[in-house]
């Protein structure tokens, strides 16, 4: 999610990180094994003898320059094998770890001074340390930056550096403050899902504040607990189904726009592309509003990039010049801040304004009499209509579902979790599954002119203030905006670098979803589709660094923390540690096989999470998964993508999600020719009691037929 990783970007580039100098290139690997015995026992390894090596995961993919290209990847291999050398060697000399002034230290530095090998030292004095901590709490592995260069280079590089050096959590220090890091699965779910109760989310919610005020990223505790069980239902199945249409008519509108760019063979930027289009998307989805982005520049769509770009600069800053006095009132940058962030509101504001004056029928339930029904699970329907009978409501209701919202809440405050809409496993972990009874509850509550989520939050009797509710609205645009762009922007780099990925899921397309717009029932299908995703976002997590501040003193992987300590969970490091991947660097979607299940956190034991995992875990990891499938079909199916000839090196930059630093520029060209409209006349109708959209049967291809199932554990299988 955009803000998790923006604030992660925000604070780690507020301080520094061990200078590391040439390019940063995606698909770096190091094939080292990370040290973990030696970096938990507070030891440095023998660095000296370390050598991180460092291959790039894919060719330059533009045809007919092969040996240039090869020769100049040669070059930047070397560079970057010998880059990550002297880091390995200046991480070993003791640069960055933080010794306590004393007798051992200078003893130490005073030998190496004589000039005794660095590595037998190192073993020397570790094992003294051993000894003389036995009776001590084990302490954490310690590295800190030199407040050095930060530049313009992606901040979780060298926090895998250092990784790869210290192990599954590490502290390191920057100036006055102190981070853990960690990249650990089993500490990672440890945080996030076993005692997440011990974690908030910190400095996450300092930096977003002004934007996102308490909506349900930066916020915790009660607020956070009622505002998501209010809005996971907002989520639910049919929501997500009715959203395919408009998923597929938006992706059809990007189509029309490369068609018009392959017709007159001008390269596109797609990163901006798949920005406008994921903008599209949320705006209707959230609050039904149409930004147009992609064929418009409005002064709305204006405003929204310059509040999105405002958060990600906070975040990236290393002076917060918005909070000096008389400054922050003066300076251009932030009076056209202010002015945006006035209009996205007002914009929102009237948005919930013309919701709100729908004239829902709104039944007061008599709360007082709530308690009797304690024992009343919160998410079961027959529970929600045996508590208003007990309430003395069911008489007469005519209509009941907007009061069953405000039962649902009576109820739910009253309960514990799990929340509406998710069971628990027997891990403990929640899995989104909309139960039949559910579906007809949330069905009340739908429009059919309105799918929204503004509208579902209204029309369910949501009664919270405007401002919570534009604050809630503002996050998820947020969180379901620049995520989603960045996923589909790597995954189309990844699949210009392998063509073989390409063509296998062209096949596929081809034939589960020819010239039509995908359906429901296709997400189950276009199964190497959904894998290509899984890769690209285990390859590009966004966003690559999760936030949380302990609240509690706490025990992560042995050692003793305190509350209040800041840490960063890499998922990006997760991602890449070659203890769990084979061949962490490869862009290689066959790892999981297509009768499989769906990778996710429960089922790769956190080494894998592209959607977080425990309570916080994403509220629209079905969502973003659908939308992005079906961009990739439709985008794939009408055409091939190259990187344009004498395209800028697509390098990693950090804001709120992953970015490129000069764009995605591509070579677009029809597969089909003209370009096939496909049919957008679909129509939502109930299969077995389950909404499916109806394609049209005559454009249905041959196996449309196989595989009915249960919708929603397509993605969280
Ligand atoms: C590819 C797209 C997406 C990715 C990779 C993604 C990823 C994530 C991750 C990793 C988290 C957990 C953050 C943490 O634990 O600190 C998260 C949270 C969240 N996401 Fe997403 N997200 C995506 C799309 C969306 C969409 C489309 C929406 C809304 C429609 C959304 C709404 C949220 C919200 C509201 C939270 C906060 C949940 C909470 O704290 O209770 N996300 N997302």
């Amino acid at each position: 999610m955009a803000a998790a990783a923006m604030a992660a970007a925000g604070t780690a580039t507020r301080f520094s990180f061990p200078q590391i100098q040439g390019p940063h290139k995606p698909g770096l690997h190091a094939s080292a094994a990370p040290p973990f015995g030696s970096a938990r026992s507070g030891s440095l390894p023998l660095f000296s003898t370390r050598r991180v090596a460092i291959v790039c995961s894919a060719s330059s993919g533009v045809p007919g320059k092969g040996d240039e290209d090869r020769a100049v990847k040669e070059v930047e291999r070397l560079l970057e094998e010998k880059r990550r050398a002297e880091l390995a060697d200046r991480i070993a000399s003791g640069e960055f770890t933080v010794e306590q002034p004393g007798f051992v230290s200078l003893l130490r530095k005073g030998l190496l001074s004589l000039g005794p090998p660095g590595k037998f030292l190192d073993e020397f004095f570790s094992l003294a340390k051993l000894g003389a901590g036995a009776q001590r709490a084990p302490e954490i592995p310690h590295a800190r930056g030199s407040v050095a260069a930060v530049g313009s280079q992606a901040f979780f590089i060298p926090l895998y550096e250092l990784f790869l050096i210290y192990g599954g959590i590490f502290r390191l220090n920057f100036g006055p403050k102190s981070f853990l890091i960690v990249s650990d699965p089993a500490i990672a779910k440890h945080i996030l899902r076993e005692n997440s109760k011990a974690y908030s989310k910190g400095i996450l919610s300092e930096i977003l504040e002004f934007v996102m005020g308490n909506g349900l990223i930066p916020a915790d505790g009660e607020i956070w607990r009622i505002r998501r069980r209010t809005i996971v239902p907002a989520l639910h199945q049919k929501y997500v189904a009715t959203m395919i249409g408009l998923f597929g008519k938006a992706a059809y509108k990007l189509c029309e726009k490369l068609d018009a760019s392959a017709s007159d063979g001008e390269d596109v930027e797609m990163e901006s592309l798949f920005s406008r289009l994921t903008l599209d998307i949320i705006g209707k989805a959230v609050f039904n509003y149409d930004f147009d982005s992609l064929t418009n520049d409005t002064g709305i769509v204006e405003a929204v990039y310059t509040v999105l770009r405002e958060a990600e600069m906070r975040s990236t800053s290393p002076i917060p010049t918005w909070e000096i006095p008389i400054w922050k009132d003066v300076s251009p940058r932030q009076r056209k801040v202010k002015a945006a962030l006035k209009l996205v509101n007002n914009t929102l504001d009237g948005l919930i304004a013309i919701c709100k004056g729908v004239p829902f029928r709104r039944w007061k339930l008599n709360s007082r009499r709530a308690p009797e029904k304690k024992e009343i699970p919160c998410e079961s329907y027959n529970g929600i209509k045996e508590l208003e009978e007990g309430a003395g409501l069911a008489d007469g209701l005519a209509d009941a579902a907007p009061v069953r919202g405000e039962a649902r809440r009576a109820v739910a405050a009253l309960h514990v979790p799990p929340l509406v809409g998710e069971v628990m496993d027997d891990d403990g972990g929640r899995h989104r599954i909309v139960e039949q009874e559910e579906l007809q509850f949330h069905e009340e509550y739908m429009n059919e002119q309105d799918p929204s989520i503004l509208h579902f939050l209204l029309a369910s009797g949501d009664d919270v203030s405007s401002k919570q509710l534009r604050d809630d609205l503002m996050t998820m645009l947020i969180a379901g905006h620049e995520t989603s762009a960045a996923l589909l922007t790597w995954t189309f780099y990844l699949l210009s670098k392998e063509p073989s990925v390409m063509s296998k899921l062209q096949e596929e397309v081809d034939t589960v979803l020819g010239d039509r717009l995908p359906t429901i029932e296709d997400m189950k299908r276009l199964k190497y589709t959904s894998r290509v995703i899984s890769e690209s976002l285990r390859l590009y997590p966004q966003p690559p660094v999760l936030i949380r501040r302990s609240i509690e003193d706490d025990v992560l992987g042995g050692y003793p923390i305190k509350r209040g300590e800041d840490i960063f969970i890499s998922v990006w490091n997760l991602h890449r540690n070659s203890t769990y991947w084979v061949e962490p660097e490869a862009f290689n979607p066959e790892r999981w096989p297509l009768d499989g299940p769906n990778p996710n956190e429960i089922n790769q034991n956190f080494s894998y999470l592209p959607f977080g995992g425990g309570p916080r875990k994403c509220v629209g990891d079905m969502f973003a998964s659908f939308e992005t499938i079906c961009a990739v079909a439709m985008l794939v199916r009408r055409f091939n993508f190259q990187m344009a000839p004498g395209a800028p090196p697509v390098e990693m930059t950090t804001g709120a999600t992953i970015h490129t630093t000069e764009g995605l520029q591509m070579t677009v060209t029809r597969r089909t020719s003209p370009l096939v409209i496909p049919n957008l006349d679909t129509k939502i109708v109930t299969v077995n009691g389950d909404y499916k959209e109806n394609p049209d049967p005559t454009a249905t291809s041959g196996n449309a037929s196989e595989e009915q199932g249960e919708v929603s554990t397509v993605i969280n299988s």
